[in-house]
């Protein structure tokens, strides 16, 4: 019989109503980076995608990735876990083992991953909707806590309504829409259509808690998707890993608030991994692909500090990340600071036809990535691919394709 449980409506009133989403993100939405982006902003977090049948059956790979800190009421809440899968029973019983550390649970349909095509999980699903019917009622129905889900958008608007139909009359209480459809990823990723979320907004019932994702680079974005979407939130992925301040209030004129020095948030997020680490494997497993993140705009102008950070190996201990990284970039983006020669400034560019403005921010700030189209850039991103290029040479093949997902470039 079904457990009597409360709708998404309800669920996002007792969460606060929270508009400003972390993304599930795989090896980075993990807890350090959660409790980091909570403390700038954000409002509601996922967790990176628990693999169902893994988590399931394998002690190794959920201690890796759920650790006792995780979900905490204290320090990690309001949390949504999301799970990938493609069996009922494996999304069941690891939603079953993570239920009473979180608000609710997701459903993964979005990933169009080599890896998710091969596992048959995330957007692979698209077109198997009794499957993800009964994935979502069998969660519905047995589960303490509501089930959610994370979609990706098909070409065709009617088609995309009433897959988010069926996902609704499954069970699901939260909708998260991307708006791409599975084949925008890599070199192909190109903008999401926001359109189509509105429309889904105004077609579906209107007590419906949607999420909006993609599109957004700096704070007002956020605001913009709210206005352009009428969803009650808006989640981000990318924008938040290289600037946490993405999620910042929108009218916040206080660039140390919108454009976070990059040495303030790298020994904010290294306190908080010190203090988590011990409980929270993945958090330790994922730093150095984090301060490559939040050091991007830095590190092509301070090469030997790219080279140390590249040379750490997954035995360096906290205190040599400290001695090594975090206080030699301390050190330097003082002095930058307090040398009354460099500017200091957030320069706001005109007004763009997708209805916002770049800025120049100075390198030492954490700011938004832009991505390289089929290897060409336009002027404004020459540099950046300049970046890019090595970067991967230093990173290695999987942080290249993770940072070719996104091509700001079609923006203009
Ligand atoms: C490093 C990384 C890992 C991701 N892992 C997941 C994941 O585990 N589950 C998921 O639904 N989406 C995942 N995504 C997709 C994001 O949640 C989001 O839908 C996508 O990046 C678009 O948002 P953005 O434009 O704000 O980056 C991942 C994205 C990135 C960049």
């Amino acid at each position: 019989m079904a457990v009597t449980k409360i709708t998404g409506r309800e669920l996002f009133n007792k969460l606060g109503q929270p508009s400003k989403i972390l993304a599930p993100m795989v090896d980075h939405s993990e807890l350090a980076w959660r409790i980091l982006s909570r403390q700038h902003g954000c409002t509601l977090t996922y967790t990176p995608m628990l693999h169902a049948r893994l988590f399931a059956t394998s002690d190794k790979y959920r201690r890796d990735m759920w650790g006792s800190l995780d979900g905490d009421s204290k320090i990690d809440r309001p949390l949504v876990v999301q799970i990938c899968g493609n069996d009922p029973e494996y999304v069941l019983q690891t939603a079953l083992l993570v239920q009473d550390k979180c608000d609710a649970v997701d459903l993964n349909l979005g990933c169009p991953q080599g890896i998710a095509k091969k596992g048959h999980y995330g957007s692979f699903l698209m077109e198997e909707w009794d499957l993800i019917h009964k994935i979502i009622r069998t969660l519905h129905d047995k589960l303490e806590v509501p089930v959610t889900a994370k979609i990706r958008v098909f070409p065709e608007r009617q088609k995309t309504l009433d897959y988010a139909k069926m996902i609704l009359d499954a069970g699901a209480q939260f909708l998260t829409v991307h708006g791409r459809l599975r084949e925008q990823k890599g070199q192909k990723t190109g903008l999401a259509d926001w359109s189509i979320i509105k429309f889904l907004r105004d077609n579906l019932p209107s007590d419906t808690v949607m999420f909006a994702n993609g599109n957004i680079l700096y704070p007002e974005d956020i605001t913009r998707c709210l206005k352009e979407t009428g969803c009650d939130g808006v989640m981000s992925a990318e924008g938040n890993l290289y600037n946490p301040g993405v999620f910042a209030a929108e009218d916040s004129l206080d660039k140390d608030v919108s454009f976070p020095r990059v040495d303030v948030i790298l020994r904010e997020y290294y306190e908080i991994v010190k203090k988590v680490a011990a409980e929270s494997p993945a958090s330790r497993k994922t730093m150095k692909s984090h301060i490559f993140k939040i050091l991007r705009p830095f590190l092509s102008n301070h090469t030997d500090i790219r080279s140390v950070v590249a040379s750490m190996g997954g035995k360096a201990t906290l205190e040599e990340w400290d001695e090594k990284v975090i206080k030699p970039v301390e050190e330097i983006v003082n002095q930058l600071c307090s040398d009354g020669e460099k500017k200091d400034d957030v320069e706001v560019g005109p007004l763009e036809s997708w209805g916002g403005s770049y800025k120049t921010v100075p390198y030492w700030r954490c700011q938004p990535y832009f991505r390289a189209v089929n290897g060409v850039t336009g002027d404004k991103r020459q540099q950046q691919k300049e970046e890019e290029e090595t970067e991967d040479a230093v990173e290695g093949p999987n942080e290249s394709a993770t940072k070719r997902r996104k091509i700001v470039d079609a923006l203009s």
